[in-house]
C-alpha cells in the first residue's frame, strides 16, 4: 500500500485540520461539516494526479485542442454516518461518479469497551473493472474499512481501490495495509499516534459523526 501523508507538507489544508481538530472551533456543526468536506475536496485534487488519463479532443468556437482527460470509471463509496459530508467534497470533484453508501457501526455485545463491526445497509452499483474510492474520515482500529471492503466484494472485483480519509490512527493503518490489495493507495490528510482504550484516535478530534450531525442515542 502507498500512503499519501498530505499534512507533512505545508498548505492550507493544515487550516483546515486544525479547525476540526480544535474543540471550540469544532462545536459549529456547520464549520465542522464544510471543512470535512474541504478537505475532502483537497484530497479529490491530489488523488486525481494518479488516476488515469486519455487524450481527447475538444472543440472551441475557434479551434480544436488535446487535453488528457480522467479515464477511470469511478465508484465513491463512504461509510454513514461520518463519511457523508468526505462523500459530498470528493463528489464535488468528480462529477461522473457513481456513488455507494454503506452502515457500519461498532457494537458493543457486552456492553464494555470491546466491540465488533456491524454491516448492514448497503447501496451500491457494480463495482467490476472499476477504480473504488472508499471513504471515511476516521481511521483508527481500520476494522470499519476492511468490514466495508469484506462486504463489497459481492459488487464485483475493482480494477483498484484508492482509500480516502482524514485523520488516521498508525496502528489502523498498519491494520488496513495487512488486508488490502498491494496496489492500494491510501490519500489521508493526518496521522496520529495512539489510540485510547475506546478506540478513538489520540489527539484526533473526538467522534466525527456526532461533531458532524449530534449525538445519538
Ligand atoms: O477504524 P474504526 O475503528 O473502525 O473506526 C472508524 C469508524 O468510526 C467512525 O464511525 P462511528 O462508528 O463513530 O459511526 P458514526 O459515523 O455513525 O458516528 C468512523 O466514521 C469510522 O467509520
Ligand atoms: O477517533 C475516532 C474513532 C472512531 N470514530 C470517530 O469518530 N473518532
Ligand atoms: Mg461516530
Amino acid at each position: 500500500m502507498t500512503i499519501h501523508h498530505l499534512a507533512k507538507h505545508n498548505s492550507v489544508l493544515n487550516t483546515f485540520l486544525q479547525e476540526i481538530r480544535d474543540h471550540k472551533i469544532q462545536q459549529d456543526s456547520m464549520r465542522f461539516r464544510r471543512n470535512i468536506e474541504r478537505i475532502g475536496e483537497i484530497l479529490s485534487y491530489e488523488m486525481s494526479k494518479e488516476l488515469s488519463y486519455a487524450s481527447k479532443e475538444i472543440t472551441t468556437v475557434l479551434g480544436t485542442k488535446q487535453a488528457d482527460l480522467i479515464d477511470d470509471s469511478l465508484v465513491i463509496c463512504s461509510i454513514l454516518r461520518a463519511g457523508l459530508p468526505l462523500h459530498r467534497g470528493i463528489l464535488n470533484y468528480f462529477d461522473a461518479a457513481e456513488n455507494a453508501f454503506i452502515s457500519a457501526y461498532r457494537y458493543h455485545p457486552n456492553n464494555d469497551d470491546e466491540f465488533e463491526i456491524k454491516v448492514e445497509y448497503f447501496a451500491s452499483p457494480s463495482i467490476d473493472g472499476k477504480t473504488l474510492i472508499l471513504a471515511d474520515p476516521m481511521l483508527a482500529t481500520g476494522q470499519s474499512l476492511v468490514s466495508v471492503y469484506e462486504a463489497i466484494q459481492k459488487f464485483g472485483t475493482p480494477k483498484k481501490i484508492v482509500l480516502v480519509s482524514v485523520i488516521g490512527a498508525q496502528e489502523g493503518i498498519d491494520y488496513i495495509q495487512n488486508h488490502f490489495p498491494e496496489n492500494t493507495d491510501l490519500w489521508i490528510a493526518d496521522v496520529d499516534d495512539t489510540l485510547n482504550e475506546k478506540g478513538y484516535i489520540v489527539p484526533g478530534l473526538g467522534d466525527a459523526g456526532d461533531l458532524s450531525f449530534g449525538s445519538k442515542l
